[in-house]
This record gives C-alpha cells, sequence and structure tokens, in this order.
C-alpha cells in the first residue's frame, strides 16, 4: 500500500499518506552528440536538485545515473553501455546526493524490465527572451511519442509521454514532477535545458568535489606522473601540462584554434618563464601524425615530450572516457596549465585544478589563434 498511512500496531491504513519506503527516482536522457563533459555538467545540475530536495525534507526521491552509450566521440566499445563506476567513485557521488546505478535498480528489483511512468521531453522556447525578458516557465505542449532505446536497453519502456517547453533552472522541474503525483519513475529527455540552481556556488563546488574519480584510474594516472613526470606529490613542479583539443575544434573554430607551429610556438613561450621545466605533457585527441609534428617542434627547442598512450587492457576495461579520465588527471596535477578555448574538457581540468589548490594564474591559460583576438579565459575559481 503506498498511498495510504498504515499503523502496524492497529493494522489501519489511513488514506493520503505515504508508508512505504521505496524510493521515487528520477531518470535523466542528454542530447546524443552532446559530450563526456558537458553531460558531467548536466549531472551536477541534477545531483544539485536532489540534494538541495533532501535538504528540504523531500528525501524519498533518488537520481539514477544515465549509463554512458553509444557517445559521439568514443570510438571504442562506444555500444556497450558503461557505469559510472568505471569512471567515478560511486560512494563518493552517494555522500553528496541520492545516486544509484541503473544496475542497481535491476538488482534490487529483481526485474528484467524496467517501465517508467512518464517521459517529459523538454524543448527550448524559440526565443529565449520573449518580450525583451528572460522569464523561467514552461509549457506542456501535448502527447507525443518517443522511439529509440534509452541508453542502449531494449529492456525500458515508458507508460506516458509529454512534450513541454521548458526554460528555467533544474529546481523548477519539481514544478513537472507535481502534476502527477501518483508517479514514481519520472524521465526527462534532453536533460542538458534546464539550468544550474546556482552555478559557481558553495554548493557546486561541493558536488564538484564528490565526483572523484575511479580509484583505479587515479593509481593509473599517479604511477604514469611518477615513472614518466618525476612527480609523487599532489602537487607537481616538474611539468607543463597542455590540453590541444584538435579534431571538430580544428575543423570549424579556425578563429579559436592555432596551428600545429602556432602552438608549439606558444608552448615554448610559457616554457621560457618557467626556466626549471623541462617535460611537456599534451592530452589530446590530435591524430598521431599531428602529435608526432607538435612533439617534433618542442623537441628541436629542448623540451621532453610526453603523452599517455594507454595499453590495450585499460582500452578494454576504461574505454575511450576512462582514457579521457587519466589524460585529465595528468594535466590537473601540472605547474602550469594550457587549455583549448572553450572547451569542455579544459574546464573540467581546471576545476580540478582549482581543488587542487593551485594558484589560478597557473590553471586559466588558453591557447590563442595564430592571428588575432585572444580572450583571456574567465575564471571560475573555487568556493569552499
Ligand atoms: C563544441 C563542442 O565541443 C565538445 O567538446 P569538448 O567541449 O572539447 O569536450 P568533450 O565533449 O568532452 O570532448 C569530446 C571527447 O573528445 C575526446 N577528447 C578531447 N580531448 C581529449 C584529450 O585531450 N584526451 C583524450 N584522451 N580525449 C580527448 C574525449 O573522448 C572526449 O570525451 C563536443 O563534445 C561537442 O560535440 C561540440 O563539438
Amino acid at each position: 500500500v503506498d498511498t495510504e498511512y498504515c499503523d502496524i500496531n492497529t493494522k489501519t491504513c489511513d488514506s493520503g499518506i505515504e508508508i512505504n519506503n521505496e524510493k521515487k527516482q528520477i531518470f535523466y536522457y542528454v542530447n546524443p552528440p552532446e559530450g563526456f563533459n558537458l553531460r558531467r555538467d548536466v549531472y551536477m545540475r541534477f545531483a544539485i536538485m536532489l540534494h538541495e530536495a533532501q535538504k528540504q525534507g523531500k528525501d524519498n526521491w533518488e537520481l539514477v545515473l544515465p549509463p554512458w552509450h553509444n557517445l559521439f566521440h568514443w570510438k571504442s566499445d562506444r555500444r556497450v553501455p558503461k557505469p559510472w563506476g568505471k569512471f567515478f567513485d560511486i560512494n563518493s557521488l552517494k555522500s553528496f546526493a541520492p545516486v544509484v546505478e541503473m544496475h542497481e535498480i535491476f538488482t534490487k528489483t529483481k526485474k528484467k524490465t524496467l517501465e517508467l511512468d512518464i517521459l517529459y521531453i523538454l524543448e527550448n522556447y524559440e526565443d529565449a527572451f520573449e518580450n525583451g525578458v528572460f522569464e523561467e516557465k514552461w509549457k506542456v505542449i501535448g502527447d507525443c511519442s518517443h522511439s529509440g532505446q534509452f541508453w542502449g536497453y531494449n529492456n525500458v519502456t515508458v507508460k506516458e509521454v509529454l512534450c513541454v517547453k521548458f526554460q528555467g533552472k533544474n529546481s523548477k522541474l519539481w514544478e513537472l514532477i507535481a502534476l502527477h503525483p501518483q508517479y514514481k519513475k519520472i524521465m526527462f529527455a534532453h536533460g542538458e535545458i534546464p539550468l544550474h540552481d546556482s552555478y559557481g556556488s558553495k554548493t557546486y563546488w561541493d558536488c564538484r568535489k564528490s565526483m572523484k574519480f575511479n580509484k583505479k584510474l587515479v593509481k593509473i594516472a599517479k604511477n604514469y606522473i611518477s615513472q614518466h613526470l618525476d612527480c609523487k606529490t599532489k602537487r607537481c613542479e616538474t611539468y607543463l601540462s597542455v590540453h590541444w583539443r584538435r579534431q571538430d575544434f580544428a575543423r570549424s573554430r579556425g578563429n579559436d584554434v592555432p596551428s600545429i607551429s602556432g602552438t608549439a610556438k606558444q608552448i615554448c613561450d610559457a616554457l621560457k618563464k618557467l626556466p626549471k621545466i623541462k617535460k611537456v605533457f599534451i592530452a589530446t585527441d590530435a591524430s598521431m601524425s599531428e602529435l608526432n609534428k607538435l612533439e617534433k617542434e618542442l623537441t628541436d627547442h629542448g623540451y621532453e615530450v610526453h603523452f599517455f598512450l594507454p595499453s590495450a587492457s585499460i582500452i578494454d576495461e576504461y574505454g575511450d572516457g576512462g582514457v579521457a579520465i587519466i589524460d585529465q588527471i595528468i594535466c590537473s596535477k601540472a605547474a602550469h596549465f594550457i587549455g583549448t578555448h572553450e572547451s569542455t574538457f579544459t574546464y573540467r581540468i581546471q576545476e580540478e585544478r582549482e581543488i587542487l589548490g593551485f594558484d589560478s594564474s597557473t590553471t586559466f591559460n588558453r591557447l590563442c589563434p595564430d592571428t588575432g583576438k585572444c580572450e583571456r579565459p574567465s575564471k571560475w575559481t573555487i568556493v569552499n
């Protein structure tokens, strides 16, 4: 009985209040082309929504972590859904917000299928500034349909689908949830549309700090740093790191990213100001031939260039996402970091460095285009 209050002693029930301690669940789905590091931010928005609700006494809800499936940039085994535990320390995530892995749900319920009560498909308003103002609002458009699988599972279905125009913060989703108080499994598609409730606040950073990486990935990164970059401490003095985003950035953001020689020149310029440092670590999605060209230019100037080449077993176990995290950890511990303009991969490294306590002048640096304007990156510093 879950819509009645029952007294175990008298074995009587009053309708209207819940006795069932089975938690209600929020699921979300992100627009498929969105990359790994934007998705980490979307997670934070939902985790903070649940964290705040819990603080206000709404403790019968949990957030289901959407398995990592078919990410556009991940070429190795992208079709096998990966749980969050592959990349993150789940106990640490749980210390901030009530989260569960998808596989925990199947284990707990011992069911082979999962039926969601409702799927809200969120859509942007055509004009975010209607009548010249940005207003938080939503409007149910009506029933609609969803085709395809959720996170690659063919055993997850949904009873009802509603399309909703939505503009506002994540906490405003509670208003949609309140439309059907009896529903227990609620899903949002386009989870990237709602905005942070308090971007950059202490709660934001508490959530960010709880996103510790899987301990085994941390160990692989630390071993690499100790073996190749001569450092065994939390913050290293021995190397400079660069996040050199290529691929789609090199193809379509010519005004923001440098050429290979331009990149080498900027790294050398930064190293000239750090005379004790001779080692450079490059994290990149560049092709091997581009990377070799950059490496040659830097070694010609007397620097030692390093990049992480994963073994087949690491790729097998953790996939491209795991390798991305290892690269991020190595970048985050360097004496000086240079990132790529407007890359969320770079943003996550900058946050990690804020958490590690680096001076922000060593963190918020970017590669500039060969010619033209080069705006300095915004400094999103930690709030403790
Ligand atoms: C403009 C947008 O930029 C977004 O990219 P952006 O924010 O850099 O950041 P991400 O979306 O995380 O980058 C996409 C993927 O590229 C790989 N990648 C990028 N840089 C590195 C690196 O240094 N090392 C390793 N190992 N992998 C890297 C990695 O698999 C990552 O998940 C795109 O996701 C969007 O589709 C869109 O193009």
